[in-house]
C-alpha cells in the first residue's frame, strides 16, 4: 500500500537507479491496455479522455498498444499546455502515427465530447496529480462518462478521487475497474470498483534502498519562523570534546534553528570554542553524572528532539546518568556511542533512534551477520523486539523500526574516521525533530553518506568530518 508522496519517492529512486519515468509511463500505458482488451472486441470503439499531466499520457501510450481497435484520444485542454515532456513526447508520438486525437479547448465544447456507440470509456484525465475539485472542462466530462452506459476504465485512480483517502472534493468519475501501478493505494479499498494493480518494472531496489526520493516533499515552508524546523539538545562531553561540537553543528546544517550542547563544564568552554553557532550550557562536574539527570530533563522538555550520547564516555556514573535520563523522559532522543549499551536495560517512554555500528550492536546483545540480507532481517527482528529504530552503520547501513527495512549504500571507506559518526547522529537528530523516526534515520544516512561522498570527491583519502558538515546543504538538495 503505497501513498501518493510514497509513489513519488519510489519513482524518483526508479529513476536514480536507471529507471526513467517515460519507461515507467510506457509500461503504465501497456498495462491500461490489456484492461481495456477485457472489456472490448477487435474493431470496438474506445474512447480514452485525458489530462494533460502523465495520467493522460500513460493512455496516450495505451492508445498505440491498442491498434486492433477504433481507437480516438481526446484531449481536455491545449496540446501546447502538456504538462511534462514525457507526456507531451508521447502525444507527438500520437500525431506521427496518424492515431486519431481530438482536442478539447473550450469549456463548453466538452458537450461535443460524443460518449454514444463506445464500447469502453479509458479515464485519464487526474491521477494522482489532482487537487481541490475537478475543474471544467473535466468535472462535466466526469459526469458524461459516469452516465454513459459503457464500461470506464481509469487509469491509476477515477479522476477526482483522492488516491490516499479514496474521497473526492467534488464530484468524480465512477469507474469499473481501475488500473493502478506498482502497488494498491490506500483510496482504492473504498472504492466499488475491480482493482488491478500492475507491475510497472519498477525495481524492489527502489522501495529497499534509500535514495534522492525520499528527500522529496521534504522543503522547509517558505515563511517559517526560528523553531518550526526545530530546536535540539545534544548531551555530550566529557572524556572527549569535539564529538558534541561536531553533532551540535550537524544538527543545524542538517537544518534545524537552534542547537543546545549540555556538557560538563570542565569542556564547556572548549566546545563553544569550536563554534559561536552553539548555545552551550554547562553542566556540574567533570563528566556526566546522576546528580545533573534534573538539569538535564529541564533542558529536554522544551526541544523537539535530543542527540544522547556523542563524547560521553563509558564510566559507570555516566552510563547511571544516561539511564536514568531515558528512564524519565518522553521525547525524541537519537542514542549514539557509549550512550547506546544501556538502551537494552531502560524501560523509556522515549522514542528512540539508536545509531551503533556493528560493534556496539554486538554490545547492545543485537545481531552480528556477514551477508548484508541476513544481517538486515536479524536488525529487524532486533528492532521489534526493542521497540526503537535501529540504524546500523556499515558498508551499507541498516535502517529498521521492525516493519520496514531499509538500506543506505551512499558514504565510502574514508569515513571511517573519527567524527563521521557524531555527524550523522547530528543529522538523524535535526530531521527526527521533523520527521518520523525510520524516516529521519533512513534519509540522515543517506544524506551523510552523500555529504561524505562529496567531500571523497573534493579531498581524497584526506577526508576529515569537518568536511561532511561543510557538504551537508549540498547533500540535502535535491534535483528532483
Ligand atoms: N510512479 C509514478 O508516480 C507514476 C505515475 N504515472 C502516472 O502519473 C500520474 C500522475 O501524473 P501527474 O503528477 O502529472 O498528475 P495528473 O496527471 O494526475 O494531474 C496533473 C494535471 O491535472 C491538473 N489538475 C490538478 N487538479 C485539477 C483539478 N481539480 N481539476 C482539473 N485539473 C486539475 C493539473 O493542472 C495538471 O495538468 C499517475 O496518476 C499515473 O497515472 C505513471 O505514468 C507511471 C509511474
Ligand atoms: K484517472
Amino acid at each position: 500500500m503505497l501513498t501518493a508522496d510514497r509513489m513519488a519517492a519510489v519513482d524518483a529512486n526508479a529513476a536514480a537507479l536507471g529507471v526513467p519515468r517515460k519507461q515507467l509511463m510506457e509500461s503504465s500505458g501497456n498495462a491500461v491496455a490489456r484492461v481495456v482488451r477485457q472489456y472490448v472486441d477487435p474493431g470496438d470503439r474506445v474512447i480514452l479522455v485525458c489530462g494533460r499531466g502523465n495520467n493522460g499520457g500513460d493512455a496516450f501510450v495505451a492508445a498505440r498498444f491498442l491498434s486492433d481497435y477504433d481507437v480516438q484520444v481526446a484531449l481536455l485542454g491545449h496540446p501546447d499546455r502538456i504538462g511534462t515532456d514525457i507526456a507531451r513526447e508521447n502525444w507527438a508520438a500520437l500525431q506521427a502515427a496518424e492515431i486519431p486525437t481530438t482536442t478539447i479547448t473550450d469549456s463548453t465544447a466538452i458537450g461535443d465530447l460524443d460518449l454514444s456507440g463506445v464500447d469502453c470509456i479509458v479515464d485519464a484525465m487526474l491521477g494522482t496529480g489532482v487537487t481541490g475539485a475537478l475543474r471544467e472542462p473535466a468535472a462535466t466530462a466526469a459526469r458524461g462518462i459516469t452516465a454513459a452506459d459503457t464500461p470506464v476504465v481509469a487509469v491509476d485512480v477515477p479522476s477526482g478521487v483522492d488516491a490516499d483517502t479514496g474521497r473526492a472534493a467534488g464530484n468524480a468519475v465512477a469507474a469499473d475497474h481501475v488500473v493502478t501501478f506498482h502497488d494498491t493505494k490506500p483510496g482504492l479499498d473504498a472504492l466499488d470498483a475491480e482493482v488491478t494493480v500492475a507491475d510497472i518494472g519498477i525495481p524492489a531496489a527502489a522501495e529497499r534502498f534509500v535514495g534522492p526520493g525520499d528527500l522529496l516533499g521534504r522543503d522547509r515552508v517558505a515563511e517559517s519562523h526560528k523553531g518550526d524546523n526545530g530546536e535540539l539538545l545534544v548531551i555530550g562531553g566529557g572524556p572527549y570534546t569535539g564529538a558534541p561540537a561536531l553533532a551540535g553543528q550537524a544538527v543545524l546544517r542538517a537544518g534545524a534553528d537552534l542547537v543546545n550542547v549540555a556538557c560538563p563544564e570542565s569542556v564547556a568552554p572548549q566546545v563553544q570554542g569550536y563554534s559561536e553557532n552553539l548555545i552551550v550550557h554547562p553542566l556540574a562536574g567533570e563528566e556526566v553524572t546522576p546528580s545533573v539527570v534534573d538539569d538535564l530533563l529541564a533542558r529536554a522538555a522544551g526541544v523537539d528532539a535530543v542527540v544522547c550520547g556523542p563524547g560521553l564516555g563509558d564510566s559507570e556514573s555516566t552510563r547511571s546518568a544516561v539511564a536514568a535520563f531515558l528512564d524519565a523522559y518522553d521525547g525524541r532522543v537519537v542514542v549514539d556511542a557509549d550512550a547506546l549499551s544501556v538502551v537494552p536495560d531502560v524501560d523509556t517512554d522515549a522514542t528512540l533512534v539508536c545509531t551503533p555500528h556493528q560493534g556496539e550492536l554486538v554490545g547492545m546483545g543485537g545481531p552480528s551477520a556477514d551477508d548484508r540480507e541476513q544481517l538486515a532481517d536479524q536488525v529487524s527482528d532486533f528492532a521489534a523486539e526493542l521497540g526503537h529504530t535501529v540504524l546500523v552503520k556499515g558498508t551499507h547501513d541498516i535502517i529498521s523500526d521492525g516493519e520496514t527495512t531499509r538500506i543506505n549504500r551512499t558514504g565510502n571507506p574514508g569515513m571511517t574516521v573519527g567524527g563521521t559518526g557524531d555527524v550523522l547522529a547530528g543529522v538523524v537528530g535535526a530531521l527526527l525533530a521533523t520527521e518520523a523516526p525510520r524516516a529521519a534515520a533512513s534519509v540522515g544516512a543517506y544524506v551523510t553518506g552523500h555529504a561524505g561522498d562529496l567531500a571523497a570527491d573534493a579531498v581524497g583519502d584526506s577526508l576529515v568530518a569537518t568536511d561532511l558538515l561543510d557538504r551537508l546543504p549540498e547533500a540535502l538538495t535535491t534535483d528532483e
